[in-house]
């Protein structure tokens, strides 16, 4: 994106925060390697099967809870059978900050402990169609860091997959939360901008996502 054009800080939503520019590059190095690491196990990204057979374009790879359609486990049931890597301490503190980030509230920082992410890889023509996050059994925020190629990002209502919706632009090192009235909201990533990302991230092509989240799980 081009530096020179600023893009502040915008409430898309009712709730729905996007941040732009929030991580470093460096930070976004250090996610890259991190996801890089999880993605070769305990439980290698994958494409997610759906129940009816399908199976998702974009590649994923979870940790703290593994999620499959349409629950949380600790095991990776679907996969190989393994548990998931820990949810990192250091990942619990980012989520912190991304809220304050957002909201500019303090105690609800504080007092957010993300326990799973869901962390997704796009290339070629992987896209991610029209969803609620609503496998969790809490509506604490979700918090969302973006890496690599340039997406759109669409936000939609919490009554239905069609119109209304706003489509932002997501370029590595945004940050959107989406929570309080818009924490059910319908989301999708109908489009990535190939060839688009920095390889300084460390990411050569393709777009990388993590989704925190609360699972209301123990
Ligand atoms: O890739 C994104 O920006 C969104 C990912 C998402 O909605 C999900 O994993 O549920
Ligand atoms: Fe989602």
């Amino acid at each position: 994106m081009d530096a020179l054009i600023p893009r502040p800080a915008r409430e898309v939503a009712p709730g729905a925060w996007h941040v732009p520019d929030w991580l470093t590059l460096d930070q976004q190095r250090e996610l890259v390697t991190a996801c890089r690491a999880w993605a070769t196990g305990p439980v290698p990204i994958r494409h997610t099967r759906l129940p009816r057979g399908g199976v998702m374009s974009v590649r994923t790879v979870c940790i703290g809870w593994h999620w499959q359609p349409y629950r949380y486990t600790r095991t990776a049931d679907d996969v190989n059978g393994r548990r998931v890597a820990e949810f990192p301490d250091w990942m619990v503190e980012l989520g912190r900050r991304a809220l304050l980030a957002a909201y500019g509230d303090e105690q609800a920082a504080r007092e957010y402990t993300p326990d799973t992410a869901l962390i997704n890889f796009y290339d070629g023509q992987a896209r991610l169609g029209m969803h609620q996050d609503k496998d969790e059994r809490s509506s604490a925020p979700v918090v969302s860091l973006s890496i690599g190629d340039t997406c759109v990002f669409r936000v939609g209502n919490t009554e239905t997959r069609t119109r209304p919706y706003t489509d932002v632009e997501l370029v590595s090192g945004d940050l959107f939360v989406f929570g309080g009235p818009s924490r059910f909201v319908h989301h999708a990533v109908p489009k990535v901008h190939e060839g688009t990302g920095d390889p300084a991230t460390g990411l050569a092509s393709g777009r990388l996502n993590i989704t925190m989240r609360v699972t209301g799980l123990s």
